[in-house]
């Protein structure tokens, strides 16, 4: 038996839900770049958790299912309060609340696809919730309950905010939604699916699956990214800073990709967003920053930027506090988890890979007294 380190090139189940050929990614056949030009992220949803886009009448019903699931238990809340909040990052409180939900879901363990298909409802919905509420609860405000006529994207930033968002910030903020959704067998939906392979219930592979998302070698990236840029602080620092630390054979937040040979078909619509959000808000130096670590980079190393380059820029040009950054990923793609769990259950078989042993062999116990301080 031999061992391919990080499972690379391991093909490790059949999926109908995305695809990633040749750079090309789709979501059920259809191109990301259509889906992120033309899709809101609710017709996404349904896309991924049906396998076909739905029609008006079916749009209509999902949106309505999500928008009068989306309030949370006052024990969540209530437990928010009981810690010290300051102290907790935001992909930790998200992690515990989602486990917390479960708790309060009478269908936790009943196992069968309708009940399955209802906790899917519910977990999409209230995820937003959770991560706005924390978001607010930590700065002394009250929480704000979602309202049934705005989109999921307007939704989010107007219970963070407490402000309806513009067009242009709903707009963006919707497209990081669909472009962040789905992406085939990444680290967080592998632990999804290996989770309820167990025949564990939904809950446990969402919960699985934000601790693998928090790490910074996945959506925890985001995050690092934007702590690089206000490092970098000022365009004319870029060159010095990459400079070093890729001397250092140090990784540049953002850039590389297992899958991605040739670029990250996202990361070009958040380039576009980053432009026009950077100089809508007056303050272009974060699109400008990013736009030179790019082209210093990839001028020494062939790895381009994947989706978390840009997504960074574009949130803080949104105004978002930046350790909410990977707890918007999950938001996303909590939609592509649970389309994966879904197939998972559907034709399951346990997922147990076998380990190439390199300990040592043929070991004499030796008993306690014998061994010595
Ligand atoms: C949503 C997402 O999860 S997208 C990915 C988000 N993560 C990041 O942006 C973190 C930075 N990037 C990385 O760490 C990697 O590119 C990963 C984790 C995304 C992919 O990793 P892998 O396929 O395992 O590549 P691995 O880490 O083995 O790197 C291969 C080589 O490229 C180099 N490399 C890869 N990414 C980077 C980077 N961002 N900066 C500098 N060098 C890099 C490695 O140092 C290594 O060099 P070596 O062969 O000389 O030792
Ligand atoms: O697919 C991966 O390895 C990481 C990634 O880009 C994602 O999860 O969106």
């Amino acid at each position: 038996m031999t061992a391919t380190r990080g499972l690379e090139g391991v093909v490790a189940t059949t999926s109908s839900v995305s695809s990633i050929i040749d750079d090309t990614l789709t979501y059920v056949g259809y191109n990301i770049d259509d889906l992120a030009v033309h899709a809101s992220f609710e017709e996404v949803i349904y896309l991924l958790w049906h396998l076909k886009l739905p029609t008006k009448q079916q749009l209509a019903e999902v949106k309505q299912q999500l928008a009068e699931n989306a309030k949370i238990p006052q024990a969540v809340i209530e437990h928010f309060k009981s810690y010290d909040i300051d102290s907790v990052h935001p992909m930790a409180a998200l992690r515990t609340a989602v486990s917390l939900l479960g708790l309060f879901d009478e269908e936790a363990d009943v196992m069968n696809p309708d009940a399955n298909y209802r906790k899917m409802i519910r977990l999409q919905a209230q995820i937003p919730t959770i991560v706005t509420t924390f978001a607010r609860v930590r700065k002394g405000l009250d929480p704000i309950t979602p309202r049934t006529d705005l989109t999921m994207a307007a939704n989010f930033l107007y219970t963070l905010t407490g402000e309806e968002p513009s067009e242009i910030a709903e707009e963006a903020f919707n497209k990081a939604l669909v472009l962040h959704a789905d992406h085939e067998l990444n680290a967080s939906t592998f632990t999804a699916r290996v989770c309820v392979a167990t025949l564990s219930d939904v809950y446990s592979g969402v919960t699985a699956a934000i601790g693998a998302l928090k790490g910074p070698l996945h959506g925890g990236a985001n995050e690092a990214v934007m702590k690089m840029l206000t490092e970098i602080g000022e365009v004319e620092n870029a060159e010095s800073y990459i400079g070093e630390k890729l001397s250092n054979k140090e990784k540049i937040m953002g850039f590389g990709h297992r899958v991605y040979r040739n670029g990250d078909p996202r990361a070009k619509h958040l380039k576009e967003m980053s432009e026009k959000l950077s100089k809508l808000t007056g303050e272009s130096k974060w699109y400008e920053m990013s736009a030179k670590v790019e082209e210093i980079v990839t001028s020494e190393k062939p790895l381009p930027p994947n989706v978390d380059f840009y997504s960074a820029s574009v949130y803080h040009s949104l105004g978002i506090d930046h350790d909410l950054f990977t707890p918007i990923f999950a938001v996303s793609r909590v939609s592509g988890w649970l389309a994966h769990i879904r197939e998972q259950y559907e034709n399951n078989r346990l997922i147990r890979p076998r380990a190439d042993y390199t300990g040592p062999d043929m070991q004499v116990y030796v008993p306690l007294e014998q061994r010595g301080k």
